[in-house]
């Protein structure tokens, strides 16, 4: 029996409690009678105290050269390999991922460290050549201030760190809300920051719910920058805040990924694939596949093949090494997913295998849902279209590549997408007519790398991308800087020169 957290905010290099003392929990989703972790229940003056904080932290830390500030973003690295097993657990325990699957995430905030430590000895700027003699012309990054990053918890690790690093070494401070069904893992990965010798008020963390910290922080009139994961709902709320308060706002929301399976794929591939997009992290990814597009020559035979090993899936808790597929992250997601199992059937797609809620002996006590693949589906029908967010996936057969394209666009997200083809023309063409920020050739919806963007097109965000150089456009502003050595007056466009 493993023992519960104490977790705390993290304001101005303190531990504390919420000033109101009051307090909130953490449930493992694979049995909710373990208490994982109390946490704050925050509130606006908490947040006050955050902002004031990093308000001040702001003055020193932007001036703090960027190879030094890298130097701190190495250490979270390193800390970050000598607790990742620690980690990792807790996440599995907190959240309910599968324990390979939580060392990935981790992993991907090690990956995402080191990748923006070394950007700390570079974030170049341009030089470029003036229209006047004896006179020179750059552009230089600028911080853009005090950072909220509001986070939810199908990351724990990896999404805060996507934010927080480039943030960081950009010259921003920054507080993180994160969402409170991993308020545990945002606590360790804040306390791995503590000890990496962050300077007091750089970095804080202030928990509770969303609708309290989260919406203070978006109406704060100090905070110059969100940056926020989450629902289209919630994030469409949030970007209507910013706008109103003038603050800039980078927003990462839902997906209604399709893979394609064209007749001339490599099916056994395509079905490793297909699996582990749609059900990895028990379809809890923003990229995960919920849509699968398969060719007509194909349907029948892929099918069967899907079916097939999707029965072999191992439904458990995240911590057991022989679990496949965890449970989902609370109640409310059981729910969602359930009820979109009656639309399904309302709108009378065929389930082929699952499609309940599993509670079998101990899966009874946590929030377990059967892998799911439903047939007879067309691109109109709600489960065609909508975010389930669990482990469901839709059939939709297709007659033609072209016609594969147009119904893989025709959702109003565009995150991310696959095609399985051997065919070198199609998968070019596909490359350049999805509508999507990320295309896989003969790779499953999922498995970003943290050096390039990320990040999605239509109702899927607002024009920014995370990760790579991309995020340092985010959390950093564009300076013309004109240095003027003649000695007299020039003036641009205006003296003939
Ligand atoms: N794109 C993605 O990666 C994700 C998409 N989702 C989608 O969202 C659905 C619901 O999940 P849910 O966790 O409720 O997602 P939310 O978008 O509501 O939550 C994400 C984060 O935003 C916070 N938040 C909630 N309301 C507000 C608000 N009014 N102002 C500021 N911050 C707020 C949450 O805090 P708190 O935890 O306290 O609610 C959490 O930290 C899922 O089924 C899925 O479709 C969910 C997670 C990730
Ligand atoms: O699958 C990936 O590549 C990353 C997924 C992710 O970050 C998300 O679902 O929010």
């Amino acid at each position: 029996m493993t023992t519960s957290k104490t977790c705390l905010n993290y304001i101005n290099g303190q531990w504390l409690p919420a000033k109101s003392g009051a307090t909130l929990e953490s449930r493992n989703p694979a049995d909710w009678r373990q208490l994982v972790a109390t946490f704050p229940r925050s509130e606006a003056a908490d947040v006050d105290a955050a902002v004031e904080a990093a308000r001040n932290a702001y003055c020193k830390w932007r001036l703090v050269p960027a190879p030094s500030r890298a130097g701190y973003i190495y250490r979270v690295a390193e800390l970050l390999i000598q607790h990742k097993e620690e980690l990792a657990q807790l996440m599995s325990r907190e959240m309910g991922k599968p324990i390979a699957e939580a060392r990935g995430d981790v992993q991907e905030g090690i990956d995402c460290a080191l990748y923006y430590a070394g950007e700390g000895r570079r974030l170049f700027g341009q030089t470029t050549p003036s229209e006047m003699p004896n006179k020179f012309a750059m552009t230089v990054r600028i911080p853009i201030g005090v950072c909220a990053l509001i986070t939810p918890w199908n990351f724990p690790v990896a999404i805060p760190c996507w934010k927080a690093l480039p943030a960081l070494v950009c010259g921003n401070t920054i507080i993180l809300k994160p969402a409170g069904d991993t308020s545990a893992c945002a606590s360790f990965l804040i306390q791995i920051f503590h000890d990496a010798g962050f300077p007091e008020g750089v970095v804080n963390l202030v928990h509770g719910f969303g609708s309290e910290v989260g919406k203070a922080l978006t109406e704060h009139p100090d905070i110059d920058l969100v940056s926020f994961t989450g629902s289209s709902q919630t994030g469409a709320e949030i970007g209507a805040t910013c706008g109103r308060t003038h603050k800039r706002v980078c927003l990462e929301l839902g997906g209604k990924n399709a893979q394609i399976v064209m007749d001339d794929a490599d099916l056994e591939l395509a079905l490793e694939g297909a699996v582990w997009g749609a059900f990895g992290t028990t379809g809890q990814r923003c990229t995960a596949t919920s849509r699968l597009l398969l060719h007509r020559d194909i349907k029948d035979k892929f099918t069967s093949m899907f079916v097939e090993r999707t029965a072999k899936l191992r439904l458990g808790a995240g911590i057991d090494p022989n679990t496949n597929v965890g449970p989902l992250v609370n109640v409310a997601q059981l729910q969602r997913v359930s009820g979109y199992l009656e639309v399904a059937h309302f709108e009378k797609a065929k389930v082929l295998i699952g499609g309940k809620i599993a509670n079998m002996g101990d899966l009874k006590y946590g929030f377990f849902f059967e892998p799911t693949i439903l047939d007879n589906v067309t691109p109109d029908m709600r489960v065609a279209r909508e975010e389930i967010f669990g482990p469901v996936v839709s059939l939709i057969e297709v007659n033609s590549f072209e016609e594969a394209i147009k119904i893989l666009n025709d959702t109003p997200y565009g995150l991310s997408s696959s095609i399985y083809t051997r065919d070198v023309n199609r998968a070019f063409q596909a490359m350049r007519d999805i509508e999507a920020g990320i295309t896989y050739i003969n790779g499953p919806t999922i498995g970003a790398e943290v050096h390039l963007p990320f990040g999605g097109v239509k109702q899927t965000g607002n024009g920014h991308r995370e990760a790579g150089t991309a995020a340092l456009d985010v959390f950093s502003e564009w300076k013309s800087v004109y240095v003027d050595f003649s000695g007299r007056l020039q003036r641009a466009q205006i003296d003939n020169h």
